[in-house]
């Protein structure tokens, strides 16, 4: 279909109105139609761009009416309206009036006007007079004047230029006028050919409008169809959105779910570098323990097969343990044989060495002997106000000690001057069973009393008395200082009972102890453990068939450990102590005995025995003369009766020598003496009796020293008998 351009329409819409509309140019009508011909043409077809007709232009003068001077509209004709337009008019700013022109005469033209110019077009050629050229003079110009004849007057003058103007401008509308009829036919020919155009247009338009009316339809129906594209679209759209919406949710939940993953990762990354480095170092340990492994499972190999020497060894050890088992169980069995043997061989031993005893121990020289406080080794004086000092030397007696291997002799020594003035040295020479020096110990002292202590608890009566003068040291062999070292005889031999007793347990031995402590004052009997007044209760002595000797109305304590000794002798350290206050010296002067009794039974061997052991702290045995108790009743009835009873003591231990020697109807006389008949049993040749005497290192004691050791001497040298064990076999 061919596109033209669409022509203007009054009841076209506003689109068709915006079309462009055709015109004539005035200027150039040929090159208007050559333009309105290409227009037509078919080969314009190819959609060229719309393009506006160019107005045809108007190469005449409006037609003016002759009379009014008003412009003569252009006669209709028949056919399609003209397409030109009325030109205006151009006349109208001459200055000549055209109601001056009512001749129809053709109006000039200055020659420089080629008639292109649209106001300076051909008037309408009439053939009405000249008109007079006064009401052009205005408009004339000076060229035209120029050229005319020079007149006579001013008046002929210018007619005559007037009049050559006139023809020139007759000439000129006479060529006007022709080229005007040209021009009309040729504009003729054009306006039909305009109007065959016209038509044809017409017709292209009516073809274009019908074509326009399907094409609204179809744009119409296109509309309906874009309206429902875009619901669709809008529609998906609104769906897409919905759908963006939602991937952008998605979006931003698979951001966050990669923002987690990507703490995630890092974590994990950390991790990996964490456990990269644990794996490096594990693998170095690894590597480490390997070579470690390896080297363990070298000695586990080596191991193994010592293991497996062992094993071997392990068999024949076992053999070798059942032998030694076997073997024990005999030697054990040969123990026990043994330990019967032991004790009945250790008594053995004692009964060869005499059931009566004596040692000899001499105290060391004390601050106190030297009337000081403190020992000088030369007589040095110390001022005229005090007590001279007595010299060391001086005041210790000789006593020489010979027998440094066995310590069995004590030699005495004294000067003096006979009656002829001339020196005498006596020497007296006395031999124990031990000599004790004055820088012995009390352990040293009680290695020797333990194996009789011992004796006890295998069934024998011991007895172990102190025997010296006053301030010789018996209190403090037999009791002892507080501290461990200075302990006596009493609580180093209960400690050893104890302790035997607790040994003999794992050879089926089962020991129960009492003690008891007495004090023979005065020939009268206290106990040193009860709560009564001294020497006013009477306290009786029995001996019973089986050997044992009681005490009536005293207390017997049992006798659980060492300490509770310790304790009891404490208690009745202190009762003397109360007593001594009430009579002077009380503790010097009486004699303590301290009596442990124990009794055993062996489960395993089915024997029972009892011994008892008697610890006794003799009073002083000075002589009266010395005692210093003359003048003085109760120091000289204390001294008589400790004499007494010192001189029984020696009487009964005479009398069992005496019968030991053969005499076996020989009286003792125990009952003589309390201290005596207390210790019956454990005097008698049943017994072991252990006498130990003290001395005093002093010279003045000297001739109280020499009566104690021949004393000692005397029962040192007594054979009382054999001691025997108390004790019976279950079977027996
Ligand atoms: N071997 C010794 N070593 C050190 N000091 C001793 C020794 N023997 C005795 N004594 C001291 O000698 C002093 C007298 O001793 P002790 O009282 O034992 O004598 P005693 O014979 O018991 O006197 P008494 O008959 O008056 O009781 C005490 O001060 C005592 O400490």
């Amino acid at each position: 279909m061919s596109r033209l351009p669409r022509l203007q329409s009054h009841s076209s819409d506003d689109r068709i109105q915006q079309q462009p509309t055709f015109s004539l140019s005035s200027s150039s009508s040929s090159t208007t139609m050559n333009s309105l011909k290409r227009k037509a043409a078919p080969e314009d077809t190819a959609d060229p761009p719309r393009k506006r007709l160019a107005p045809i232009p108007e190469t005449k003068q409006p037609l003016q009416d002759s009379k009014t001077g008003t412009n003569l509209a252009v006669p209709k004709r028949s056919g399609p309206p003209p397409l030109t337009r009325p030109l205006p008019t151009q006349l109208a700013t001459a200055g000549i009036r055209r109601t001056q022109r009512a001749t129809s005469a053709p109006p000039t033209r200055p020659p420089s006007a080629s008639g292109s110019r649209p106001g300076s077009g051909p008037s309408r050629p009439t053939g009405g007079p000249k008109r007079p050229a006064v009401g052009r003079a205005a408009s004339g110009s000076g060229a035209a004047g120029a050229a005319a004849p020079k007149p006579n007057g001013p008046f002929d003058f210018n007619f005559l230029a007037l009049e050559n103007r006139v023809a020139s401008v007759e000439s000129a509308r006479e060529a006007d006028v022709a080229r005007l009829a040209a021009d009309m036919q040729a504009e003729r020919a054009k306006v039909a050919e305009l109007q065959a155009n016209h038509f044809a247009l017409s017709q292209e338009l009516t073809a274009a409008r019908s074509q326009e009316i399907n094409q609204r339809r179809e744009l119409g129906i296109a509309s309906n169809e874009l309206e429902q594209i875009k619901r669709r679209h809008a529609n998906q759209l609104a769906d897409m959105e919905m759908d963006m919406s939602r991937k952008d949710r998605k979006v931003r939940e698979l951001e966050e779910e990669l923002r987690n993953c990507k703490e995630d990762l890092e974590r994990e990354r950390g991790t990996v570098a964490t456990l990269k480095a644990t794996v490096a170092q594990q693998s170095t340990s690894h590597i480490t323990f390997t070579t470690q492994i390896g080297a363990l499972q070298a000695q586990i190999a080596a191991l193994q097969s010592t293991l497996n020497v062992g094993a071997g060894q392990k068999t024949q050890l076992e053999f070798e343990l059942e032998k030694a088992n076997k073997r024990i169980e005999e030697l054990k069995e040969e123990t026990l044989q043994g330990e019967t043997l032991r004790r009945k061989l250790h008594n053995m031993v004692q009964e060869l060495k005499g059931n009566i005893r004596v040692f000899c121990r001499v105290r060391p020289l004390l601050p106190s002997d030297l009337g000081t406080g403190t020992l000088t080794k030369s007589g040095s004086s110390r001022g005229s106000n005090t007590p001279e000092p007595i010299d060391e030397e001086k005041a210790k007696a000789d006593l020489v000690y010979p027998d440094k291997l066995d310590h069995r002799e004590i030699v005495v020594s004294s000067s003096s001057e006979s009656a002829t003035g001339q020196e005498r040295k006596d020497q007296w020479a006395f031999s124990f069973d031990r000599v004790f020096e004055p820088d012995s110990t009390q352990s040293e002292v009680f290695e020797e009393v333990s194996q009789l202590a011992q004796s006890c608890t295998d069934g024998y009566n011991v007895c172990v008395f102190a025997y010296g003068q006053t301030g010789s040291g018996k209190s403090f062999t037999m009791e002892g200082g507080s501290s461990p070292a200075t302990a006596g005889m009493i609580p180093r031999a209960v400690e050893q009972v104890f302790r035997v007793a607790e040994e003999l347990k794992t050879k089926g031995w089962q020991y129960t102890m009492e003690g008891q402590m007495l004090e023979i004052y005065n020939e009268t009997i206290n106990d040193l453990l009860g709560k009564g007044e001294f020497d006013k209760k009477k306290h009786e002595i029995k001996h019973d068939k089986s050997g044992r000797t009681t005490v009536t109305d005293v207390n017997v304590i049992p006798l659980t450990s060492a300490s509770q000794v310790r304790s009891l002798l404490a208690i009745a350290q202190s009762r003397r102590t109360v007593a001594a206050t009430l009579m002077n010296e009380r503790s010097s002067r009486s004699h303590s005995v301290f009596t442990l009794r124990i009794r055993g039974s062996n489960s395993m061997t089915g024997e029972t025995c009892e011994g008892s052991l008697n610890l006794v702290d003799l009073a002083g045995s000075e002589r009266l003369e010395k005692s210093g108790a003359g003048s003085d009743k109760d120091r000289l009835r204390e001294t008589q009766n400790i004499n007494r009873s010192l001189s029984a003591l020696g009487d009964v231990i005479a009398a069992l020598g005496e019968k030991g020697e053969g005499k076996g109807d020989k009286h003792i006389p125990y009952r003589n003496s309390k201290l005596t008949y207390l210790l019956q049993n454990s005097l008698s040749g049943n017994s072991k009796t252990l006498m130990v005497l003290n001395l005093s290192p002093l010279q003045t004691h000297l001739n109280e020293s020499l009566c104690s050791l021949r004393f000692a001497t005397k029962v040192n040298n007594t054979t009382i008998g054999t001691a025997k064990k108390q004790s019976k076999t279950s079977s027996s």
